[in-house]
């Protein structure tokens, strides 16, 4: 059955998009907002009518005398204004506190629900497809009181309210002439509905330019940000930076400036249609009462409903829709469109795994969005239990079958098997916990050293003993004791008693952090470049331990550094997206082949007197 809310104008099925979402942040406040704005809409319009009332009351009663029924009436009319009008000043600040505290839960959910949501699928591919980092931004913005969505929920109550009582006023005044209430129950929707298509196309508008603006971002913190400003000031890039983050956050701005200028023929056309329909209820209610058709008591209601009836459509509460009709659908259907791409609860993976082997077959790979193969029909069989250096050019594609081992990407052809099971057919959140990756560009999270260690197995990151044991494996231990707050101390420098490291010392909590994961059940351990930031003694004493530290592990280590690669039990030359060579350090040499090569050279560099031993 067709979805009638798909024929909905889009700021209506943005405000529809917001009152679903409601019930799911509080249910007793949505219930709040319910009946608040129906008793706001309805008092106003009560109000008008008792007074109304009243004032009719009142001629009878001072003809009739104090102790007519007329003047009980009179009273009794008195009281029942009085209390409508306590009730409408208690409604509103109630109102407005409970909607203010709900719109913050609606922008609170609803980056929640984006940051679910990301994480959902099995890989990384959706985190560099620029149409989801556009829409990423919004959420960044999300808490923002420029694009707050929770802004539409507190111009709810506002709108809301007018539009009821803009259609109880037209109700009334079709007691008056009944084509007279339905010209404003015809006139005012389409006044809305214009000027929401207006503020609708500036929203639009703002977020096609997201990549524009998102380089502006980029630029902007680049000079705010402390990690680049060593290079922004060695540079004196900052005149540049400024310049640029001017041009680009115009030509971002541009569009949406232009789309905000009010349209001559827009708002002509509404002041026009307004300024007659006033004219014509007005002059019709002057008339009917100069000639006696009208009491008073029914001239003082139309003129209060006629009154409310104008009272719609103003404010910037409209505008406010508009932000929800732009982002909240956005978001939602973010949500769902990644939950398309959810892992498959996969088959489970046992404690010991992989205990045979991990097998590349004829593996391609070609990164999301790219024209070209990264690996090209790569075969390689690592042993469980082994040691197994990949050496390699740049860009050869080291990383990269990592990246498929560890399951951010899958192959797109060939196969990877562990212990002859498909890895696409893995439970994808099992299997990596029985991965620790220490990464090139690994992470250097500003939290206390604990937990920059313990988020390799979140799980365990209260376990003193264990904590204690990875950083002795990675040699940090008394690095970490002698730190101001010890364990507690925040590895930044921008909080108070917060210590930033060498390059060094950040590489060796990484790779605290990747023993943490092995402490925790990984069986499989991925050194990428572990001592590219070392001094030659951190990095002897690594290489020390390698056996050590790779005990009844399955190791993958990547590095240039030949006499490092040598003491792995065997080693596979990457060329060109394939494996050209593999083998044990002796085969390679005497095969004399791209290995030996590459061997020879550095160890000549390194060797001053024509030894080969590196
Ligand atoms: N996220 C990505 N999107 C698109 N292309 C990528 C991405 N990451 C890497 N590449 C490309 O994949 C190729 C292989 O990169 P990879 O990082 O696997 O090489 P590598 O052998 O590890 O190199 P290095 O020794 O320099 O670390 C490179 O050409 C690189 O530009």
């Amino acid at each position: 059955m067709p979805n009638p809310l798909h024929n909905l104008p889009p700021t209506a099925k943005g405000i529809v998009a917001v009152l679903r979402v409601l019930p799911r942040v509080s249910r007793p406040r949505t219930a709040l907002l319910a009946g608040g704005v129906v008793v706001s809409a309805v008092l106003p319009i009560g109000i008008a009518v008792v007074t109304g009332l009243l004032i009719g009351a009142i001629p009878i009663a001072a003809r009739d005398g104090a102790d007519s029924p007329a003047a009980d009436r009179v009273g009794t009319l008195l009281i029942a204004v009085a209390i409508a009008i306590l009730l409408e000043r208690l409604t509103s600040p109630l109102l407005r506190a409970a909607v203010s505290t709900l719109g913050r839960d609606v922008d609170r959910y609803l980056q929640e629900v984006v940051l679910s949501a990301l994480a959902r699928p099995r890989g990384i591919a959706h985190l560099e497809d620029p149409s989801v980092i556009d829409e990423v931004r919004i959420v960044r913005g999300l808490g923002m009181s420029a694009h707050r969505p929770g802004q539409t929920v507190e111009a709810l109550p506002e709108v809301l309210t007018s539009w009821l009582r803009a259609i109880g006023s037209a109700a009334v005044l079709t007691w008056f002439h009944w084509w007279l209430g339905l010209l404003w129950l015809v006139v005012w929707p389409i006044i809305v509905y214009r000027m929401q298509r207006d503020y609708l196309r500036v929203g639009e508008e703002g977020f096609g330019q997201s990549a524009q603006l998102r380089q502006a971002e980029y630029v902007r913190d680049l000079a705010l940000d402390p990690p680049p400003a060593k290079e922004i000031r060695l540079w004196g890039v900052l005149d540049w930076l400024v310049t640029r983050f001017d041009t680009l956050w115009q030509a971002g701005i541009g569009p949406i400036r232009r789309a905000r200028r009010p349209r001559p023929g827009m708002v002509l056309g509404s002041a026009s249609a307004i300024l007659v329909i006033n004219v014509v209820s007005y002059g019709l209610l002057a008339y009917a009462a100069v000639r006696g058709d009208l009491t008073l008591a029914a001239l003082a209601v139309f003129v209060g409903a006629l009154a409310d009836a104008n009272e719609y459509a103003v404010g910037d509460e409209h505008l406010y829709l508009s932000n929800a009709a732009v982002t909240v659908p956005k978001v939602l259907s973010l949500e769902k469109r990644l939950a398309g791409d959810s892992a498959e609860p996969g088959l489970p993976v046992g404690a010991d795994v992989p205990a045979q082997e991990i097998r590349y077959e004829g593996v391609l790979f070609r990164y999301p969005g790219t024209e070209r193969d990264v690996l090209t029909g790569l075969d390689l069989v690592i042993p469980a239990g082994q040691s197994l250096a990949i050496v390699g050019d740049n860009g050869a594609g080291k990383t990269s079958l990592v990246k498929l081992l560890a399951g951010f990407y899958e192959p797109t052809g060939g196969k990877i098997s562990v212990d002859g099971t498909d890895l696409a057919s893995l439970d994808p959140e099992a299997w990596r916990r029985r991965v620790a990756v220490l990464f090139q560009d690994f992470t250097r999270y500003h939290l206390p050293v604990r937990d920059n260690i313990g988020l390799g197995a979140p799980e365990h990151a209260g376990d003193e003993d264990m904590l204690r044991r990875a950083a002795a494996r990675a040699g940090i231990g008394d690095l970490i004791e002698s730190l101001p707050n010890g364990w507690d101390t925040v590895l930044s420098q921008a909080y108070t008693d917060g210590v930033d490291l060498s390059g060094g010392q950040w590489q060796r909590v990484a790779l605290a952090r990747a023993m943490f994961a092995v402490e925790a059940g990984a069986k499989v351990l991925v050194l990428d470049e572990p001592a590219a930031a070392l001094d030659v003694r951190a990095e002897a004493e690594l290489y020390e331990r390698f056996l050590d530290l790779t005990q009844g592990l399955t190791t993958i280590l990547i590095s240039h550094r030949f006499s490092t690669v040598r003491r792995a039990d065997r080693i596979a030359v990457v060329s060109g997206g394939r494996v050209i060579e593999a083998g044990g350090h002796d085969d390679l040499m005497d095969q004399d082949g791209r290995y030996a090569h590459l061997f020879r050279l550095q160890a000549e560099r390194f060797q001053p007197v024509g030894g080969t031993d590196a």
